[in-house]
């Protein structure tokens, strides 16, 4: 099958070349698509590549049938749907460094702008005037400058700052004292950043609690003759409050470049707004800005279309290659321990356990989880899951799910145990990897065992007694089916034991039906993992 990759926005061909090490790979372009367009061509498409002006909606994930990853060229992914995304399993991944220094550099004109009111005196002297009374600006010397959101752009826009000799504040929630120490800034709560600042600048995603963070009771608190920009998002600063700041002159200048909703509408408010300077979503507009977020997003779909491990998803937890490479045997063993619990114990799923043991618990096994979701859910509880939506299908079910760690092991150097009520019994079954690499079952529920989780397994319950395990090898025998390996285990003498035998292929149900008939057979189960 030939693979599809619909670009809908303006990415660089330098990114897009990247693609070109996939197979059969047709790359589609169409720039500016309108909405039943885009509906239509990314029906069949694989991956889909945006910037920011393509809304990847509901129903647009709804309308792609096989779709496998949304790529973002930038930061910011207030365009895609991203919970939707997850819930169909599809993996939003964006390109986090390429325009940071871009964005950093772009606030940095923009923070000289409303100091001099550059573009505004620009278009003065356009229309034949020589005001220079109008435009007296103010320095950026020893003015405090308040920014809210420390990470990768509000740390590049202090650097540059404090070349600048300005005194800075930053607020940030995870901004750290020794942090902002050694960045040569002075950690805030908000409040005090919005009240202190001269200049205050925002770099924080748009998010429900960043959601016109700066207000009309914000703009109240401020310094008069405040100078605000916003190269972070529309709707973090509210557009109504701002304009009425810079009428009654609270704010003296402020410069946007993103707006609440882009393309900004022509009879904006904003534009008859004095002191406002105006840029069009221009952050990330520089040529290298472009090439190394086309190219970075690029290669981690071309990663992820070639089942490879790739880095930036923004629904599923980081795991670089080194990491996969320790740690993919046990993910193995976790989607193989998963899909063995849900066909040997099949009922109501409820209150999953899922625990790390030994030597593994040094390692980030934040991925653990889902690959043992994938393999339990997949059990009939749940249609196409993966591992970027299993959390998601495991919440809506009402399937709690708990991750715990044991450093120690009694017996295992390293182990992984999936606990579940099933139909209200609690049902334990444990693994392992011998030699690193080869995942064993060697536990179910109290059973020592010692079997490979793949293939065609018949298992019973049965009473330990004698002739059991022939009376059983034969009906399978007599089915032409090949016993490739039998385990056997019992809590006591003559109690019930357990079965397990790896067969060549499933026998025939009529088979398994003769199998539960035999004298002292509590339960049997044909099994098939991949
Ligand atoms: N104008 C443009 O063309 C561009 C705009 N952007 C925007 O800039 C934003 C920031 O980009 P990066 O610095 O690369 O992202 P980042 O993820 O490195 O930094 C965002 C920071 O905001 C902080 N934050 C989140 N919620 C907060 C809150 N309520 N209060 C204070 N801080 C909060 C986070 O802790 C994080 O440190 C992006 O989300 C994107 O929307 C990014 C690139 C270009
Ligand atoms: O794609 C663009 O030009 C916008 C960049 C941006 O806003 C982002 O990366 O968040």
């Amino acid at each position: 099958m030939v693979l599809k990759v619909l670009v809908a926005d303006d990415i660089s061909m330098l990114g897009l070349q990247k693609l070109d090490v996939l197979a059969n790979t047709e790359v589609v372009i169409r720039v500016g698509m309108t909405e039943s367009e885009l509906l239509e061509e990314v029906k069949d498409a694989d991956a889909l590549l945006v910037r920011s002006q393509t809304q990847v909606t509901a129903a647009v994930l709804d309308a792609a049938r096989r779709l496998r990853v949304v790529g973002r060229a930038g930061v910011g992914v207030d365009n895609i749907d991203v919970a939707h995304a997850t819930k169909k399993g599809v993996i939003v991944v964006n390109a986090p460094d390429g325009n940071t220094i871009a964005a950093a550099e772009h606030t940095f004109a923009l923070l000289m702008s409303v100091a001099r009111y550059i573009p505004l005196a620009h278009r003065s002297v356009m229309a034949g005037e020589w005001k220079r009374k109008n435009f007296i600006g103010v320095e950026l010397l020893g003015k405090t400058l308040g920014i809210i959101g420390m990470g990768r752009i509000g740390t590049e826009v202090a650097l540059r700052a404090r070349a600048f000799k300005m005194k800075i504040l930053g607020y940030d929630p995870f901004l750290t004292e020794e942090r902002a120490a050694e960045l040569g800034i002075v950690k805030t709560d908000l409040e005090t950043s919005i009240r202190q600042a001269d200049f205050l600048t925002v770099h924080t995603p748009l998010t429900k609690d960043t959601r016109h963070l700066i207000n009309s009771e914000a703009f109240a608190s401020m310094k008069k003759g405040v100078r605000i920009v916003n190269c972070a998002r529309g709707g973090i600063i509210d557009e109504v409050a701002l304009c009425a700041a810079l009428e009654e002159g609270k704010v003296a200048a402020a410069a946007l470049d993103v707006f609440e909703n882009e393309p900004l509408p022509a009879d904006s408010p904003l534009k008859e707004a004095p002191n406002l300077i105006l840029t069009p979503h221009l952050g990330a507009s520089t040529v290298e800005a472009q090439e190394q977020v086309a190219i970075s997003v690029a290669e981690e779909v071309a990663h992820i279309l070639a089942d490879e491990p790739f880095k930036n998803a923004v629904n599923l937890p980081a795991l670089s290659a080194e990491q996969l490479t320790v740690l993919s045997p046990v993910l193995e063993l976790g989607e193989q321990l998963g899909a063995f619990m849900g066909q040997l114990f099949s009922g109501d799923l409820a209150d999953v356990q899922i625990t790390v043991g030994g030597e593994w618990t040094k390692q980030d096994t934040g991925f653990l989880s889902r690959t043992v979701l994938k393999g339990l859910l997949a059990q009939g509880y749940a249609d196409e899951v993966n591992y970027v939506n299993a959390p998601t299908i495991a919440a809506g079910i009402g399937l709690s799910v708990s991750d715990v760690k044991q450093a120690r092991s009694k017996v295992y150097t390293s182990f992984l145990s999936v606990s579940a009520s099933v139909s209200g019994v609690r049902h334990t079954v444990v693994g392992t990897l011998y030699n690193g690499s080869r995942p064993r079952i060697v536990e179910i529920d109290n059973y020592r065992i010692d079997a490979e989780p793949y293939g065609s397994i018949i298992f019973t319950y049965h009473m330990d007694q004698p002739g059991m395990i022939g009376k059983i090898g034969s009906l399978i025998g007599e089915a032409g089916v090949n016993i490739a390996s039998m385990q056997v285990g019992r809590t006591e003498s003559g109690g019930e034991a357990i079965m397990l035998l790896c067969v060549d292929r499933m026998v025939p149900e009529d088979v398994v039906t003769n199998i539960a008939k035999v004298a002292g057979v509590r339960k049997v189960r044909m099994l098939q993992l991949a």
